[in-house]
């Protein structure tokens, strides 16, 4: 899979970023006057995945307001650059951060800081001690580089190391999502509708739907007979596995071993992915769905559990409606074609639809209006203009 990213290189005047991007990949610079500059670097098989990042200069400062309200959706990532000889240009960075974080509304944005041009140390020159930068990059919660685009020293280890943190980090964040929504649908014991008697006596209720597909075939009677036997503190681990996937590595064994009892698979259930293929089967089968939501006079079945843990006004609205409510009608205003998709991400963690403007600026809003726990993976996956195309990224 070929995934296209767009860091956004900020920095006062002279401090390197024209250097830093001629020394990323000659070839591949672009002028495109005006606003930006644009540059494109391939970095192939990270992680088993090829990677192209576009990186953006921003010529003048004021078009800094553009690009952020431009491409503020597919969370962009910014490279904030000083010069170790320039006090100037690092007082800057703070003033460039609150200038961007006031353009986003307080919206967050992944970001690097790198001190540049420390080849100047040798000749006492450095005005900026490592210690500030690594101050103010703790401040900022992000990461801290020491290059030189001069000699090359730490650029392609600060690069490699960005990467990581600005995509490698968000994949697994966009899993995340999904593990924490079914954590705390688990934890948070609301809606349930089996409950579970552990050796002490303690109960812990459930989901049937959850359980029941994700332990296909175990029954929650055989699941009953198991945690019969367990602490309430294995029990809590075993059925917080069940729902996401995970569990601490300290408890492996024992889950392991408990699986075992009820034949089912500790290691084909383990991670996100087995997570997703039951949700990918329950999306599938409408029998076992029991609501209707209809939008625009059509309908579409759903989960109610799944939208409880997707979205906070689902679960707002479930938890205050009417238990025997089969079907509730959508006011959001979306198109029957951006709720379809909505609900598909919902059980897939992954936009599909044909991503027109109106269809992104209508699942931009639904991140609000549904408030989604999963902000952060749907917004990435938001379609920028001209996306694929290599030499158009921006
Ligand atoms: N010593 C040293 N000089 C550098 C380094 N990187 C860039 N320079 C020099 O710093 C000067 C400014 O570099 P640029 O790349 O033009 O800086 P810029 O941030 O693009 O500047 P503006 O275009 O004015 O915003 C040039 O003379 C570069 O040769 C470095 O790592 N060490």
């Amino acid at each position: 899979m070929d995934l296209f990213r767009k860091i956004i290189l900020v920095g006062d005047h002279g401090v390197g970023k024209s250097s830093l991007k001629v020394r990323l990949d000659t070839n591949l610079l672009f002028d495109l006057g005006h606003e930006v500059e644009k540059t494109s670097l391939q970095l192939e098989q990270m992680d088993d995945q090829d990677f192209f990042l576009g990186i953006l200069e921003l010529l003048r400062e004021e078009s800094l307001e553009v690009i952020v309200n431009k491409y503020y959706a597919s969370n962009e990532y910014f490279l904030f650059m000083y010069s170790v000889d320039s006090p100037d240009s690092f007082l800057k960075m703070l003033e460039l951060y609150n200038h961007i974080s006031k353009l986003k509304k307080g919206r967050n944005f992944k970001m690097v800081l790198m001190a540049n041009k420390t080849d100047l140390c040798k000749k006492n020159e450095r005005k900026v001690s490592k210690k500030k930068g690594q101050c103010l990059a703790r401040k900022l919660k992000c990461p801290y580089y020491e290059i030189s685009v001069k000699t090359g020293a730490g650029v392609d280890s600060s690069f490699v190391d960005m990467i990581h943190h600005f995509i490698i980090s968000k994949n697994k964040q966009r899993h995340q999502d999904i593990v924490e929504d079914f954590k705390n649908l688990f934890h948070r014991q609301e809606l349930t509708d089996c409950c579970f008697e552990t050796k002490s006596g303690e109960k812990i209720r459930a989901h049937k739907l959850i359980l029941e597909s994700r332990l296909a075939p175990c029954k929650i009677k055989t699941i009953q007979e198991l945690l019969l036997t367990a602490t309430h503190e294995s029990a809590m681990a075993f059925l917080e596995w069940a729902y996401t996937g995970y569990t601490h590595p300290s408890k492996n064994a024992l889950i392991t071993s408990m699986c075992e009892k009820i034949s089912v698979q500790f290691k084909s259930l383990s991670g996100v992915t087995s997570v997703l293929k039951n949700l990918r089967n329950l999306y599938r089968h409408d029998s076992s769905k029991d609501f209707t939501l209809r939008v625009k006079k059509k309908s579409i079945k759903v989960h109610k559990l799944i939208l409880v843990a997707r979205s906070e006004l689902f679960r707002g609205f479930f938890l205050s409606m009417d238990k025997s409510t089969k079907s509730v009608k959508d006011h959001s205003k979306n198109s029957i074609e951006t709720m379809k998709s909505l609900i598909r991400f919902f059980y897939t963690n992954r936009l599909h639809g044909n991503k027109t403007k109106h269809f992104m600026n209508e699942i931009e809003n639904s991140i609000e209006y549904f408030q989604l726990n999963m902000k952060s993976s749907l917004s990435s996956q938001l379609p920028t203009p001209k996306q694929n195309k290599r030499c158009q990224i921006m």
